[in-house]
């Protein structure tokens, strides 16, 4: 749906009307076809503006038609129509001009921005391209190297920097729609040719090739096997070695690929899932839209450890004032000094001043009287975290909120010991606080619905995709990787090495693999919750088994490093060896294929043949199969707030979906066949047992991912 109107005589102004970011539907293009033309046509107009309602310009494409058969006027003749009409064409761009938003505006003559705009080509962040001619005439219009950098990251671009890159022509703070109608009358007569990007050639330096040789290695390495990067250098190439209708002809031929992938399916998936998180219910029928967050300007952390620090970081950078409290004097002045240094960090980069005035420090719990929302981030003891409770009952005001940022401890135990269980919720934060992208928001039984939208909010105002799930040990994330932990160790006891399987994971697109994932945190704090468990060390039934532990198998591989010092990147070896105690590069050791091979002989294995597929299924079926068992309990909303977890907390490969949706992809029939496999062969592995959900999908079809909901029995009860 496009408007049309004439405006100050001679102005065509064609508004784009698609609520909520005009994207360019079927009807849109239509619309915008059918006022150009009429605008083309008209001799009483001279120029032509084009803008978009309620303050958006245009979010691109309509992502939701791509699963649908293409109607409607296709894009790139529209917008070469507009380019190559004979009167000045302006785009008045405001809010957003994304994707097929900023090639319709790359179509016109002339742009202006308001200077709070926003534009890029973010498709390679949906599996595609922008294949509207976007690759072809951004180069034209402001070089190589900077249009690479923009087409392949999908980076959004302020309007400053559009400026200073040359892809706007004007910005200013008041009305861009008016101005453009006033510099529409100005460029009347002006030559046109010369803005018509398609007839302009790409300025190339001297060293082209290297340029996007560099691009290309520098693209795949970053890629971790995504396709859409690495098609985006060769079609940004063809703007350089091809005329501009070979190059059209090329943009086309890489998108078609593209648009067929399951990476492309698996990328817009991510898309919607990361938006249908943020609309949570819960099954007593309170959801985001009925119920209404408590304001909340002053918060305050408990505990300045790695987490609290981040997370106070987290709150200040998102303009809270924060009292952050620390129960000795010595470990209040280290926190004091970290947390000062992150923001000061963090505020150069971006060129701003830090706002340690919003920081308020103290060791005394009753300065948090007035405080709106409190997040304890204490050593992860029960004990000492409902102690913690306790007082924060007392000492807090009476609609206080109680958050705990515990990764896996429960919920209602700590909402026991305090007068208003129904303020409390779990809100756990992923290492580095200040950084990571998720937040699991954990319903404790008596949480409110407007506890839950005040925690939801509060993610969203921190920048966090959040996610609510249910309380039961290790919330989601963590209790769908002990499978995924464990499978790995069992590879090591049957032949594997930790590079070969952190290979078939990082082949998989995995940054790190789990053995360098488990250096990096530190192999200490899995062998601290081992021993809690009763799993090794002192409280161990001295009846079991070195190999069997609560009737089930058990790898005591990871306590026998342990004991031997090694307890990752932080003393310098691990599963691998680092140059020294902190180092990064993880190289193979010797030593560990030592303790692997005297293990093994120790215990009678005969090391075998491992592949990367059975690594694979492994370690990610497994995982996946108690995706399926956390729907089943009613400890996730859906499929999607587990792939969203998996994607922004455990650097599952956006490219591949998340784990639930891999599993639609591979095929529930396979992924149930390999684990009943893998269940025979290893009938003492309780998690390799297919959930009962799995079985029903199969048996039903294999019905898609959004109908999954239709077959739990009990849709998430526990929320
Ligand atoms: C040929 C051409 O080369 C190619 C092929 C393309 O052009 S491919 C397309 C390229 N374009 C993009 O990648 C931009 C994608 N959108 C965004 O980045 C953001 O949306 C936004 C524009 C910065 C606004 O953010 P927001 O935080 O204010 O609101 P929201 O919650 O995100 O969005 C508000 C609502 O609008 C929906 N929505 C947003 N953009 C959409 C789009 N392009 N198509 C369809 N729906 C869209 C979204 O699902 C949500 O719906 P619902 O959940 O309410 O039902």
């Amino acid at each position: 749906m496009a408007r049309y109107a004439q405006v100050q005589g001679s102005v065509a102004l064609i508004t784009l009307t698609n609520p909520p970011v005009n994207a360019l539907s079927a009807a849109v293009r239509l619309g915008i076809t059918e006022a150009v033309t009429r605008a083309l046509r008209d001799p009483k107009v001279k120029s032509v503006v084009i803008c978009g309602e309620n303050g958006v310009f245009c979010g691109g494409a309509d992502i939701r038609e791509f699963a649908k058969p293409m109607t409607g006027p296709p894009l790139v003749p529209m917008i070469s129509a507009i380019e190559e009409g004979d009167k000045p064409v302006v785009a008045a761009i405001e809010g957003v001009a994304f994707g097929g938003g900023l090639e319709l505006a790359l179509g016109c003559h002339y742009r202006i921005a308001h200077s709070k705009a926003r534009v890029g080509l973010p498709e390679v962040t949906l599996g595609l391209l922008p294949a509207a001619g976007g690759t072809q005439r951004l180069p034209r219009l402001i070089g190589l190297a900077p249009a690479l950098e923009l087409i392949t990251t999908g980076r959004h671009v302020t309007a400053q920097e559009a400026l200073k890159l040359g892809i706007v022509d004007k910005v200013t703070d008041q009305s861009a729609q008016d101005l453009a109608i006033q510099f529409a009358q100005e460029v009347i007569g002006q030559p046109l040719l010369p803005r018509k990007l398609s007839t302009q050639l790409t300025p190339c330096p001297p060293d082209v090739d290297t340029i996007l040789d560099e691009a290309m290695a520098r693209v795949k390495q970053r890629a971790r096997g995504a396709m859409a990067p690495v098609a985006c250098v060769q079609a940004v190439r063809a703007a350089v070695n091809l005329p501009y209708q070979a190059g059209m002809q090329k943009e086309q031929e890489l998108m078609a690929f593209l648009f067929r992938s399951s990476q492309a399916r698996a990328l817009q998936y991510c898309f919607f899932a990361q938006r249908a998180v943020g609309k949570w219910s819960l099954s007593s029928g309170a959801h985001s839209g009925n119920s209404k967050p408590r304001p909340v300007t002053k918060a305050a952390v408990i505990g300045l450890g790695t987490m609290g620090r981040g997370i106070t970081v987290a709150l200040v950078k998102a303009g809270l004032s924060v009292v952050a409290v620390e129960t000795n004097k010595k470990q209040l002045e280290m926190g004091k000094q970290m947390v000062s240094a992150m923001l000061k960090h963090d505020a150069q980069k971006m060129n701003a001043v830090p706002r340690l005035d919003l920081l308020h420090y103290t060791t005394d719990l009753s300065e948090l009287k007035n405080t709106d929302l409190i997040i304890e981030a204490v050593f992860e003891d029960m004990a000492l975290k409902k102690e913690v409770f306790k007082k924060l009952s007392s000492v807090c005001k009476p609609d206080a909120v109680l958050c705990t940022n515990t990764s896996g401890l429960d919920v209602d135990e700590l909402a026991s010991v305090t007068k208003r269980p129904e303020l409390v919720v779990g809100m756990h934060f992923f290492a580095p606080a200040h950084v990571m992208k998720l937040l699991e928001v954990v319903r404790g039984s008596r949480s409110s619905p407007e506890v839950m939208a005040t925690a939801m909010h509060l993610g969203k105002r921190l920048g966090k995709v959040s996610v609510v799930v249910g309380n039961c040990s290790g919330f989601v994330g963590n209790r769908m990787l002990r499978p995924y932990l464990d499978q790995a160790n069992f590879l090591l006891e049957e032949g594997a090495t930790p590079e070969l399987v952190d290979g078939a994971l990082e082949e998989f697109g995995f940054p790190m693999g789990v053995f360098k994932v488990s250096d990096l945190s530190g192999l200490d704090v899995g062998w601290r919750i081992r021993k809690e468990a009763g799993l090794t060390g002192p409280n161990v039934d001295p009846k079991d088994p070195l190999r069997r532990r609560q009737g089930r198998r058990y790898s005591p591989l990871p306590d026998l490093v342990c004991e031997q010092g090694r307890l990752g990147q932080k003393s310098g070896r691990g599963w691998y060896l680092y140059d020294k105690p902190g180092g990064r590069v993880a190289t193979p050791d010797p030593d560990i294929h030592k303790l692997l091979e005297d293990y093994r002989v120790r215990h009678g294995i005969r090391p075998r043949q491992i592949g990367s597929q059975e690594v694979l299924e492994r370690c990610l079926f497994a995982l996946i199969n108690e995706g399926f068992r956390v729907l089943e309990d009613g400890m996730a909303m859906g499929p999607e707030g587990i792939d969203m977890i998996y994607v922004f907390g455990y650097g599952w490969p956006r490219h591949r979906g998340g784990p639930m949706f891999y599993a639609a992809m591979v095929g529930l029939p396979r992924v149930l066949e390999r684990l009943e496999y893998y269940q025979q062969v290893h009938p003492d592995v309780p998690h390799l047992q297919p959930s009962s959900l799995l079985r029903r999908l199969v048996v039903n079809g294999s019905p898609p991912l959004d109908k999954w909901r239709d077959f739990l029995q009990r849709p998430h009860s526990q929320l």
